[in-house]
């Protein structure tokens, strides 16, 4: 089965990337020169090219801030790019996964957000991220829409990288604790994202089709997310590092960022039989690989 992946130094495709070789998947990567999500014209020849027998789509405009003074650009790398790839799906008749963002909910409901909640993005990220969901549905029912959020990994830019590296230059840190998710592993999403792939390839069946969020277990705030981080870097003999918990009105974005975007992964589980990890195992792992140091084993 040949898996075909957007994207090629992010962190989930570079996950799906290295956990397939693993398993003996054969995954092929595409991305920038070959094809660019903002000129739809140059993703039929490349793709169709790689022969998919599922097509991943990973590849996005990820820079929250940027995308304020950026609309234009990232509508088309993640509303028509995402689209287009779903109108070359429809034509190969073959399945497409799409990743989305807990960014499409506006962040105002008290608990967490089903599937059939309704969206209401606060940012422009978040906007032409809903625009690729809803230009993926018009063009194939043969989806899946995995909505996931807070990602980081060994790979590429992400917050647990940025925490470690101003914690280098710095004793403390305020981090905004107010704004609450899940942070997810992406290795944890390659792993659901190769198991979905090969059960749509092998099963029609539609309610295996959709939308579907896919978290890590349990939930935090940035705040909580970056202790979390310096705990685990001072047992692998890292620098310890305050972290001040402050509003969101204190650290000033362009973008704006839901207060509350806690996904339910119960969907998932009882779909696909699929649950992540809990967040703080995964960060452990990812600080492991990272540091090139296990934590030391609790007495
Ligand atoms: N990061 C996060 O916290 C979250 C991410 N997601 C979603 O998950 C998916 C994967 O995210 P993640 O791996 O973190 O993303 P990254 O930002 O790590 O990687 C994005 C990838 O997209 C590629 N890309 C960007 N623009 C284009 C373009 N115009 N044409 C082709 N390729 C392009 C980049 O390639 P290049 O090197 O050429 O720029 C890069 O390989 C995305 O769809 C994202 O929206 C959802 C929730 C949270
Ligand atoms: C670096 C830093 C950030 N923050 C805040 C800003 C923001 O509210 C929060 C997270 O900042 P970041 O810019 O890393 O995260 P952000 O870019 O908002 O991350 C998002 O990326 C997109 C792609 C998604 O889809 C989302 O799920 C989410 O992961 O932490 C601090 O409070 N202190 C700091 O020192
Ligand atoms: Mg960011």
């Amino acid at each position: 089965m040949r898996i075909v992946v957007t994207g090629k130094e992010g962190q989930v495709d570079t996950a799906a990337q290295a956990l397939g070789e693993s398993l003996g998947l054969e995954i092929i990567r595409v991305g920038r020169p070959e094809i660019d999500l903002s000129k739809p014209e140059t993703l039929s020849g490349p793709m169709k090219a790689a022969r998919p027998d599922v097509i991943i789509s990973s590849a996005a405009y990820t820079a929250v801030d940027k995308a304020e003074s950026e609309a234009a650009l990232a509508q088309a790398i993640n509303g028509e790019g995402p689209g287009e790839l779903a109108k070359i799906a429809a034509e190969l008749n073959i399945p497409l996964l799409h990743l989305s963002t807990d960014y499409v909910f506006s962040g105002d409901k008290d608990g967490v957000y089903s599937e059939g909640d309704a969206p209401g993005p606060v940012s422009v990220y978040g906007m032409t991220k809903l625009s690729g969901e809803t230009q993926i549905a018009a063009a194939t029912p043969n989806h899946v829409i995995l909505r996931t959020a807070w990602v980081y990994s060994p790979y590429g830019n992400n917050f647990v990288k940025t925490m470690l590296r101003l914690g280098e230059t710095r004793d403390e840190l305020n981090v905004v604790a107010d704004q609450r998710g899940c942070p997810t592993y992406a290795l944890e999403i390659a792993r659901a994202l190769l198991l979905i792939a090969q059960k749509l390839v092998a099963d029609p069946d539609p309610a295996l089709r959709g939308i579907f969020h896919l978290t890590g277990q349990g939930e935090t705030t940035w705040a909580g997310f970056a202790e979390a981080i310096f705990e685990g870097s001072a047992l692998r003999g890292g620098k310890a590092v305050r972290v001040n918990p402050i509003p969101t009105e204190a650290y000033p974005t362009p973008a704006k960022r839901p207060a509350n975007s806690r996904l339910s992964g119960e969907k998932l589980a009882e779909v696909y039989n699929l649950r992540l990890d809990p967040w703080r195992v995964s960060l452990d792992d990812c600080l492991t690989r990272l540091t090139g140091v296990a934590a030391p084993v609790k007495e």
